[in-house]
């Protein structure tokens, strides 16, 4: 899917030769602490910005010279809020079908599937600012469902969720994949949510990706019990809970004079 990518900002490479083959209808994840290369990799995959060199094909298509069929092939969620406030959930859908060019005809039951698919039934007419961050987050995720994505991007969909709500995001997340075989591509810095809900797994640091595979393989390849200590490993460092890294050999000088 990515070949040798590398994006560069000035003297900063963010992404540093990216190859990556994801296989239909898997739950891809990239983890890393905050700034390993992540959003940047998905906005290379989602035609937002071009690779300094590197090439990606995304359902098949280009993400260099066939940008539109990419993007008529895909769902994004990005980090930022996407939902309108003012509107209610309802009208931010309709607004998202005509924007994104949803036919006329099709508008009504392509709205109907992706508000059955994210369950949102009982709150179509409540303004999205009155939503919590889990509510608002499906309401995100049905409005990039409605032209029917083969491969949905997601930038970090559970952060600043508390558990139950994270849970819910995940639930209908597999529910999509399970109904319509969606592929999801999603960046998270959270270990544990990875190992739970990723089929394989990229981990990312400094804008390379220092091993890849399904949670189970990366734990036994290094012999450890939590992808923490994974991490760990490959990198020298660990991430905590709110994404950002920190070095083992300055922690544990902390440690010591602590001691
Ligand atoms: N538009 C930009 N201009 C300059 N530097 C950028 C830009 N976008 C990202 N960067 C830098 O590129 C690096 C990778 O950023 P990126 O956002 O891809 O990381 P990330 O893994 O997604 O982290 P986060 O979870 O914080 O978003 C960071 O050092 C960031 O500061």
């Amino acid at each position: 899917m990515a070949d040798s990518l590398v994006v560069r900002f000035d003297a900063l490479t963010a992404v540093d030769d990216v190859s990556l083959e994801i296989e239909c209808g898997e739950v891809f994840g990239l983890l890393g602490p905050n700034g390993a290369g992540k959003t940047t990799t998905l906005r290379v995959l989602t035609t937002l910005l071009k690779p300094a060199s590197g090439s990606a094909l995304v359902a098949g298509f280009d993400v260099g010279s066939d940008a539109l069929s990419v993007r008529a092939s895909i769902g994004y969620v990005p980090q930022a809020l996407s939902a309108d406030g003012g509107l209610t959930a309802a009208e931010n859908l309709d607004f998202y079908a005509r924007v994104t060019g949803v036919p006329r005809a099709e508008r009504t039951a392509r709205i109907a599937a992706a508000v059955e698919a994210m369950e949102l039934e009982p709150m179509l007419d409540r303004l999205a600012r009155t939503f919590s961050g889990g509510m608002l987050r499906r309401l995100e995720i049905a409005t990039a469902l409605l032209n029917r994505p083969e491969v949905l991007f997601l930038d970090e969909p559970t952060v600043g969720l508390d558990p139950t709500a994270r849970e819910l995001v995940w639930e209908r997340v597999h529910a999509l994949r399970a109904e319509a075989g969606t592929t999801v591509v999603v960046t998270t810095h959270l270990m544990e949510e990875a190992e739970r809900h990723c089929d394989r797994l990229a981990i990312m640091d400094a804008g390379r990706i220092v091993d890849l595979g399904t949670p189970s393989e990366l734990l036994s390849r290094h012999g450890e019990r939590s992808l923490e200590a994974v991490f760990r490993a490959v990198t020298g460092r660990v991430i905590s809970d709110e994404g950002r890294i920190s070095d083992v050999r300055s922690q544990r000088r902390v440690a010591r004079r602590l001691g």
